[in-house]
């Protein structure tokens, strides 16, 4: 491959497990023994983005894979969105959402909101369904145990800077207590609210793949695995045929500022990881199920990976 070109892959095969016969089954277990054995004791973020959460089956399916891969030796970290089901709640409420350059205009009646949603409804019912599976998940946010300390920003529109009110990107990541929670064998559910590193009794709003990317970073992640509503990134959107399979950071910077919002965002926090040591960053399609295990444990993998510029495969 060059180091220009991006590979692209349009191939998506779906086979049930009652259509494989006993060699297939064994050919599939060979092919992840080892995956298994190499991200065995590895930490894997995983960010859950809102519009991933889809349908209870989905939502179901990947609490069962976050419980597989802990079952399996890995140590993952849920750091999870919820644009959607902030929009809900604040349509429900009466109070007006606006989105500039990406991010959500959060006045302090907003914010009151984004904090409830995130750490009192996603996070509850993350926690909830995985542990329907035993007694592993814990939630937290970035206001617990001082995990996360946000700086205010500003949005970009048009190339100039455009006030979003109690918006941060995250300056500081102190992992103990996640790594607390990993260390007693269970699984940290984080929700990315931040305290205000200028004025701490503050609470910021952050956008969740950038703070995924920080976390990933702060914990020496082997991995920061991206869910989202499409099957990746896409070299021409919404051309179906040009999904990119992987690319290196450079390629990936070249990219960037043809992006659009939305994906632009979760390809800057893929960068972000990589360049900050994170070995790979993916984003894959969290409305298959069991995508998840099909990026790790599979040699095909699923979705875009992001690797660092010297470590591209042909
Ligand atoms: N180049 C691209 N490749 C893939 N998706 C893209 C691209 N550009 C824009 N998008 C859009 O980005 C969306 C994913 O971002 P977003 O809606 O913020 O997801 P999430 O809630 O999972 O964080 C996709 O559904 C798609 O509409
Ligand atoms: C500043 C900002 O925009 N914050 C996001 C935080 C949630 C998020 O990022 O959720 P997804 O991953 O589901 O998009 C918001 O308020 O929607």
């Amino acid at each position: 491959m060059s180091d220009t070109n991006p590979t692209t892959d349009t191939s998506a095969v779906e086979i049930h497990p009652a259509d494989l016969s006993p060699q297939q089954k064994v050919s599939v277990l060979i092919d992840a023994m080892p995956w298994i054995e190499q991200f065995r004791g590895a930490t894997i973020v995983i960010k859950y983005g809102g519009n991933a959460m889809i349908d209870g089956t989905l939502k179901r399916a990947f609490a069962q894979d976050i419980v597989h891969l802990r079952l399996l030796g890995l140590y993952p970290v849920v750091v999870h969105g919820g644009g959607p089901q902030i929009s809900d709640m604040l349509g429900k409420l009466g109070i007006e959402s606006e989105f500039r350059g990406g991010l959500r205009v959060t006045t302090p009646e907003a914010m009151d909101v984004v904090r409830m949603v995130l750490t009192g409804q996603v996070s509850r019912e993350l926690v909830g369904l995985i542990n329907d599976h035993g007694p592993y998940a814990v939630g937290l946010s970035g206001e617990d145990a001082g995990m996360l300390q946000a700086k205010r920003r500003h949005a970009m529109v048009d190339g100039d800077p455009v006030d979003v009110g109690l918006v941060g990107d995250v300056v500081k990541v102190n992992p103990g207590a996640v790594k607390d929670i990993i260390e007693a064998g269970r699984i940290p559910v984080v929700s990315t609210v931040a305290p205000d590193v200028d004025d701490p009794t503050t609470v910021l709003n952050v956008n969740a793949d950038t703070a995924a990317a920080a976390i990933a970073i702060a914990l020496r992640a082997r991995k920061l695995i991206v869910l989202t509503d499409v099957e990746g990134l896409y070299a021409n959107w919404p051309d179906r045929g040009s999904l990119i399979s992987q690319l290196s950071a450079a390629q990936l910077d070249q990219l960037l500022p043809t992006l659009e919002s939305g994906m632009k965002p979760k390809m800057e926090a893929c960068l972000r990881a990589v360049r900050g040591g994170v070995p790979q960053a993916h984003v894959i399609d969290g409305r298959e199920p069991h995508s998840i295990l099909a990026e790790i444990f599979t040699s095909a993998g699923s979705g875009t990976m992001v690797v660092q510029d010297k470590e591209i495969w042909v």
